[in-house]
Parts: structure tokens; C-alpha cells; sequence
């Protein structure tokens, strides 16, 4: 049955104003030049009169190996499943509290049977997105840093028994700090600065990104009792909904929230402006459209449309497994709409909307990594003079066979980039995504791959170059194209 979205009906027009595409050209290049103004970066221009539509375009020669650009993200997740591996600053993702919280707090979660990184063999319904079959693992203990993980995944038993368990003592004090590890102190990490709302779930590096994030999302989404949602039972059940299905949701939450919360800022600005003047608590759609910029410039389709078919539903299966997402979609924007609706944006609770913004991560997002600390630590530990290591490794010893070949995970999401997302692919690339030692946080790294000129297109290649061209071709339907660029071109016969 086709499913209908009343504010789809009641908003059609105004809907399509925000969806038009592109938006007028002058005012993509003035988002564009302004955003790398703001940055700085004045050594790479997005254009919009290229072959596919926006491009970057170097702007100064770069030699092999050289930054092109470090982007900041406008819209990032940890994965859900990731987040019980490592404890990262919930607004720019590096590590936080100490090589000791990281390690205790992995160990809990284990012990308590909270399985690590990854699913209980979950199907995922997209490719950028992890799944989870829920269950209820809550205990009621309150541990120190611990989102409430009660919509985390138990596994059974098996996991558990190649584990050399330590003493739950010992796991306790890693996590409160009474045990120092060997060496600990050369890799320091911000302390966790909490979520002033009160939830449980967000930490931060410092009280800019806490209030960075406030401002910008967390507001909005928050579960603690200074939280601005109207309805915080109904904002854990959507959370607890896309910890099941697909994160994603949580990514697209936080573009509404984004959206919202920069309409309610430009509205207060243009009422200290006049104040004289009555404005109406009607939408001012302009101000809207004003609001939604940093989205509207993205490249997007229906997410429905555009996600890639898993290899396991026949092509006969199609159209009712695009029902069944978009169906999936809906459920959530329900719940969504009831914990965090505007009134005056209402038309950003639409289908066509979530639809789109959900889309635009499909086809743009880059996989958010950042290295870990304690991989490096152990690493540092491994390299001591011989005396050293052996004074220091009867205590990381039994640490590291409790923690198994997984002892260090890397902090895993998602993220949607503004100028990276502006890259068009190639398979035969001039630059790549690509973290250095020294990037330790969730900004995209961009490097020149091989030596640029000024005036070249900057290219990357969004999958895996080395695979056959019919690989490849099959891997860049998932966006929707058919690559011609020169390595296609030589190997197609
Ligand atoms: C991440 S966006 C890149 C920026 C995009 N050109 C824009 O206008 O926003 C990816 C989309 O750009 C287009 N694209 C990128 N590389 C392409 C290529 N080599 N050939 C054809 N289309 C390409 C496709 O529509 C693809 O889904």
C-alpha cells in the first residue's frame, strides 16, 4: 500500500522550493567561496560548470603526498555498534579521558556480554550504515561514561569464552582512574567533559565542542532533562529504533535538528533587527530556505531510489524492498516528528524531506575513522628496551589477552563532508582520503596522490580502484553512474 505523509499533502509547494535543483548558481558559489573563506583555504575552488555538475578544481600546484584539504564535517555519527569500543568527544570525535578509561571501559562492556563492534550476523540495510538485532542488556549499574546501552546487542556466551577475564576489581579501577597503566602518561587524552542536558549518552573533549554541539544539534536530540525535545519517551524510542535498524536515521535526525535550530537563530537575529516590527509565528520560508543552505547545495535523490540493492534480494524483489525502506523510513520520521517537532518547520518533517537528506548521505558520505590511541600505547609498550618491556608487560599482558586481537578499535562512523562531498570520482585518481599519524580527530584528509596543477579537477576514487572494471562498474552503479574516465575507457573492450 502506498504510504502518504500528510505534510507531504499540506506543504507540496513549499516542499519542492526547498528540493528545487540546483538552487540558483550565484548563491551555490557564494556558500561555496564563503565556507572556504571561513577556512582559509584558499588553494582549491568548488565550480559548478563541470562535466557532473560541482567539482573541486586545485587552485595552486601540490606535490605528491601534499595536503589538499582538511575538511570539517557538517553532519557525523559514530556507529552505534563502535560506540561501546571506544569513548570519543561526541562533536569532533577524538578519543577522550585516558588510555585507562578507554581500556576499562572496553572491558566492561565485554564482561557484562555487550558484544563489541559488531553485529550478532545483522543484515545491513545500507552500505554506510551498521544494524543491530536489539535486546534489552541493561543492568542498572551506572558506570562512569557509559551511554545507556540499553538498546546495545548482547551475544551469547561464545564470544565470551576464548576471553582471559581480569578481575572485575581491576576493570573498575582502569575505569575510575585508581589504576595507572605503565607509561600512560605519554598518551594524554582531554578529560570527558559530560553533556550539560543530562544525558548519558554524549561526551565531549572540551566545553566548546559540548557547547558546540548544543547549539548546533544536541539541543534538540538530547535525552537528559535539560533536553529541548518535546517529547524525551518518544526521542528514546526513536534513538532505540535506529540503533535497530539503521543509524543513518541518527544522521538525518541531526540535519533536521540543524536545520531548526539555525531557523530559530536567523529568526531571533531578524526580530532584534526590527524589533518595531510584528513578525508572525508563521513560517517565514525565506528564512527556512536560509537555514537548510548547507543541505540544499548537497547532491541528493530519494534514498528509496538511490540505495544500492543488496546482493541478496533478487531483482524481481526490487520494488518491494524499496517499499520496505521507504515504509522503514517513515517509522522513523514518525517518531522523529512526535520527540522533536516545530511547528514553524514543519515541512521538514516530511517524507520528500527525510527521504532526500537521508539520500544525500548515501551518495556523498565518507566513512568517519580515527585511529586509536590505545593501539598506539600498546605499540610504545612493545618497542621499550627489553627490561623495561618486561617490568612493564606484567601489567599490560593480561590486559591485552583480555582484550584479544581486538585490543585497539578504531572509532567508526559516518559523516557528510561540504567540500569533500564536492569531489567528483575517478579510477585513476589525482587524490585520496587518507588520515596521517597527526589527524586524530573526525576531519576528512585529503592528499594529493600524485603532483596537481593549478587549474586540474581534484578527483578521489570512491571505491576500491584495484578491483576489475566490471567490478568497479557495478560498484559506481551504487551511485548512480557509469564511469568513462581514461583507466575505464583503456579497459573497456
Ligand atoms: C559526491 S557527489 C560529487 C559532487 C557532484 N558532482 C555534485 O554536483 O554535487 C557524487 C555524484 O557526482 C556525480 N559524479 C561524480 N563522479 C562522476 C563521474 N566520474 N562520472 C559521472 N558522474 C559522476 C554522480 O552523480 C555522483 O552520484
Amino acid at each position: 500500500m502506498e504510504i502518504s505523509c500528510p505534510i507531504d499533502e499540506q506543504y507540496a509547494s513549499e516542499i519542492s522550493a526547498l528540493l528545487k535543483p540546483p538552487p540558483p548558481p550565484h548563491l551555490v558559489q557564494e556558500y561555496y567561496d564563503q565556507l572556504l573563506e571561513s577556512r582559509q583555504c584558499h588553494s582549491i575552488r568548488v565550480k559548478q560548470e563541470g562535466e557532473f555538475g560541482k567539482g573541486v578544481y586545485a587552485n595552486a600546484d601540490f606535490k605528491e603526498g601534499e595536503l589538499l584539504l582538511r575538511d570539517e564535517m557538517l553532519f557525523g555519527c559514530q556507529h552505534s555498534s563502535n560506540k561501546i569500543d571506544c569513548l570519543v568527544c561526541s562533536f569532533c570525535f577524538c578519543f577522550i579521558g585516558s588510555i585507562e578509561l578507554q581500556i576499562g571501559r572496553r572491558l566492561y562492556f565485554q564482561d557484562v556480554g555487550v558484544h563489541p563492534h559488531h553485529g550478532c550476523g545483522a543484515e545491513t540495510f545500507s552500505g554506510i550504515s551498521n544494524n543491530h538485532q536489539g535486546s534489552d542488556s541493561s543492568n542498572g549499574e551506572d558506570i562512569p561514561y557509559g551511554e545507556s546501552y540499553d538498546n546495545m546487542e548482547t551475544c551469547g556466551p561464545s564470544s565470551k569464552a576464548e576471553i582471559i577475564p581480569l578481575p572485575k576489581e581491576i576493570v573498575q579501577s582502569l575505569m575510575n582512574g585508581e589504576l595507572k597503566l605503565p607509561c600512560s602518561e605519554k598518551f594524554y587524552l582531554p578529560s570527558v567533559v559530560p553533556c550539560s542536558g543530562g544525558c548519558k549518552e554524549a561526551y565531549y573533549c572540551s566545553k566548546q565542542c559540548a557547547e558546540a554541539d548544543w547549539s548546533s544539534f544536541h539541543s534538540l536530540l538530547c535525552t537528559g532533562e535539560r533536553s529541548e525535545a518535546s517529547s524525551r519517551e518518544v526521542l528514546v524510542q526513536f534513538i532505540k529504533h535506529a540503533n535497530e535498524t539503521n543509524d543513518i536515521f541518527l544522521l538525518a535526525a541531526k540535519a533536521i535538528s540543524f536545520t531548526i535550530l539555525r531557523y530559530r537563530k536567523l529568526k531571533a537575529a531578524r526580530l532584534s533587527q526590527r524589533a518595531s516590527l510584528n513578525i508572525s509565528n508563521s513560517c517565514d520560508l525565506s528564512l527556512l530556505m536560509e537555514a537548510w543552505r548547507p543541505i540544499s547545495v548537497g547532491h541528493k535523490k530519494r534514498w528509496w531510489e538511490c540505495v544500492a540493492l543488496p546482493e541478496d534480494v533478487a531483482s524481481s524483489d526490487e520494488a518491494a524492498f524499496r517499499m520496505q525502506i521507504k515504509d522503514l523510513a517513515f517509522t522513523s520520521l514518525q517518531l522523529l516528528r512526535a520527540a522533536i517537532f516545530d511547528r514553524e518547520c514543519a515541512l521538514l518533517f516530511s517524507l520528500e524531506i527525510y527521504g532526500h537528506i537521508i539520500g544525500m548521505f548515501e551518495l556523498n558520505n565518507l566513512d568517519l575513522v580515527v585511529a586509536s590511541p590505545v593501539e598506539d600505547y600498546f605499540l610504545y609498550i612493545d618497542d621499550r628496551p627489553s627490561s623495561e618491556k618486561e617490568e612493564a608487560e606484567k601489567v599490560t599482558r593480561p590486559i591485552l589477552d583480555a582484550l584479544r586481537d581486538e585490543y585497539a578499535v578504531i572509532c567508526e562512523g559516518s559523516a557528510f563532508f561540504p567540500l569533500q562531498s564536492c569531489m567528483n570520482h575517478s579510477c585513476r585518481p589525482n587524490a585520496k582520503a587518507f588520515k596521517r599519524d597527526e589527524d586524530r580527530d573526525g576531519r576528512a584528509t585529503i592528499i594529493a596522490q600524485i603532483p596537481i596543477r593549478c587549474g586540474d579537477e581534484v578527483t578521489i576514487s570512491y571505491i576500491d580502484e584495484d578491483l576489475t572494471f566490471e567490478e568497479r562498474q557495478a560498484a559506481l552503479a551504487d551511485y548512480g553512474f557509469i564511469c568513462r574516465c581514461s583507466k575505464c575507457q583503456e579497459e573497456e573492450t
